[in-house]
């Protein structure tokens, strides 16, 4: 094996048990509020500024969508972003999603509503990925698409009414849809969530002088529904800190502190889970910046034991279920993750993936139904190879795993990363973790 220089190179790659993890790290921006930064500041009267937008491949397709929509979007400086809300044009080509689910699920609520024309198409994963969860309400509010239930995807000019949706599964992304198309609307728009899931959007509506109301599990539209430009700093991403965080908690000696993470209770599953499985994370200086709360966190090796995570906690958690299963192979006894038949529509099929993976390394898991089962061990055999089907998380779960196995576990590729975590491989790197390129 060739030691790696710069880890952002695409293609193969093998990561070995080097020692502990140690050091300060800065995690960027979240993914989903960056999203909505931008797409709820080109919905909004006058400039939104953005700090610590996350600049990744799938937050810059909703910055090059929003521009073919014809707003405004602007890198003023490092760390600065503008948006000049305006009505939204139709596109003079398709739009091309890429990887992102989150700008292909939102940006169809937000063009219905608006009442424009777009096709929206997206790479392999992402037209395998179910659209009717979204087309369906908005065609009940009056949207006009094409038959399809995957990308590509048209949406005629349409005139949109409300709607009172029950969401069939607990989509943050559907949602949100529905609450963007519901600006277009004077008519009652309500959504009902069976469980609670991210409320990163309704959380920034308000932020923008938008009525939102919560009565329970139900979401509603007031009569206000114009939207201000406002300044807006995104928290570090709970989803994209989990990594390192995770891997100091199975990596013997590691300690690593992460300041400024986004503690949103619909966010935190994953630190939930792994405190019942007796990690030592602790959040410290808890503070609320636009309507959304952050802390710092400091994660700790420690002994893991086995549990059973309700399906009721999935939705908190959901983009962390590959990490968590990775920490569930070095707890003590079995970890069942209930209710996560959500993951087999992911940018991969993630259970089925994350079996594959584990038992390539030595690890003994299996799915039953919509559980994911891992039997943990003292001890990971590691040398497996993993096919990550283009997943970014698939592909960080198994690094870390590399990290704690005793022979390295290579993953078939490492680009797809930038999707949501541009500097893992060096962040990971600065913390004492060892990548080879694999010959
Ligand atoms: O709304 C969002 O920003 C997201 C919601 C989740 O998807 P679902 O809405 O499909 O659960 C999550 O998996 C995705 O990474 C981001
Ligand atoms: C599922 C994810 O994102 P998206 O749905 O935006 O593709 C993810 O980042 O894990």
């Amino acid at each position: 094996m060739t030691p790696v220089g710069s880890y952002r190179a695409a293609g193969r790659l093998a990561a070995r048990n080097a020692g502990p993890l140690q050091g300060d790290i800065s995690v960027p921006g979240d993914k989903s509020i960056s999203h909505r930064a931008l797409i709820l500041g080109a919905l909004a009267e006058g400039r939104t500024t953005v700090s610590g937008l996350l600049e990744s491949a799938d937050v810059l397709r909703t910055v090059a969508a929003l521009r073919q929509f014809g707003i405004d979007v602007r890198r003023e400086c490092a760390d600065r972003w503008s948006i000049e809300g305006r009505a939204w044009r139709t596109p003079s080509q398709a739009i091309d999603c890429g990887n992102s689910g989150t700008t292909a699920r939102l940006l169809m609520g937000a063009a219905a509503g608006q009442g424009v024309g777009v096709t929206l198409v997206g790479d392999s994963s992402l037209q395998s990925r179910p659209m009717r969860r979204v087309l369906d309400p908005l065609s009940s509010m009056g949207l006009d698409a094409d038959g399809s239930s995957s990308l590509p995807v048209t949406l005629r000019p349409s005139q949109l009414g409300g709607t009172a949706h029950r969401l069939a599964t607990p989509s943050a992304q559907v949602k949100s849809a529905i609450l963007l198309a519901g600006l277009g609307t004077s008519d009652r728009v309500e959504v009902e969530e069976p469980m609670s899931c991210r409320d990163h959007t309704e959380i920034m509506l308000a932020e923008m002088g938008c009525e939102v109301r919560r009565e329970g599990s139900t979401l509603s539209l007031g009569d206000r529904r114009r939207l201000s430009g406002t300044s807006i700093d995104v928290p570090a991403d709970p989803s994209s800190a989990a990594f390192p965080l995770i891997a100091a908690c199975v990596v013997p000696g590691s300690k690593v502190r992460a300041a400024g993470i986004s503690v949103n209770p619909t966010r935190t599953g994953w630190i939930e889970t792994m405190v019942e499985m007796g990690a030592r994370i602790s959040i410290t200086n808890r503070r609320t910046v636009n309507g959304e709360p952050r802390g710092d966190l400091i994660a700790e090796h420690g002994p893991l034991r086995g549990v059973t995570v309700p399906a009721e906690r999935i939705p908190s958690m959901v983009d962390e279920v590959p990490i968590l299963a990775i920490a569930a192979a070095c707890a003590a006894g079995r970890t069942i993750f209930e209710g996560v038949g959500e993951l087999r529509v992911k940018e991969s099929n993630r259970l089925d993936r994350m079996v594959t993976g584990l038992r390539a390394n030595g690890v003994d898991a299996h799915v039953d139904g919509d559980c994911l089962i891992v039997e943990g061990r003292d001890r990971i055999p590691g040398g497996g190879r993993i096919d990550t089907h283009g997943d970014h998380r698939i592909a960080m779960s198994f690094l870390v795993l590399g990290a704690v196995a005793e022979a390295p576990v290579e993953v078939d590729e490492v680009e797809m990363i930038e999707t949501s975590f541009p500097d893992f491989l060096d962040l990971m790197a600065a913390l004492g973790a060892r990548f080879d390129r694999p010959r």
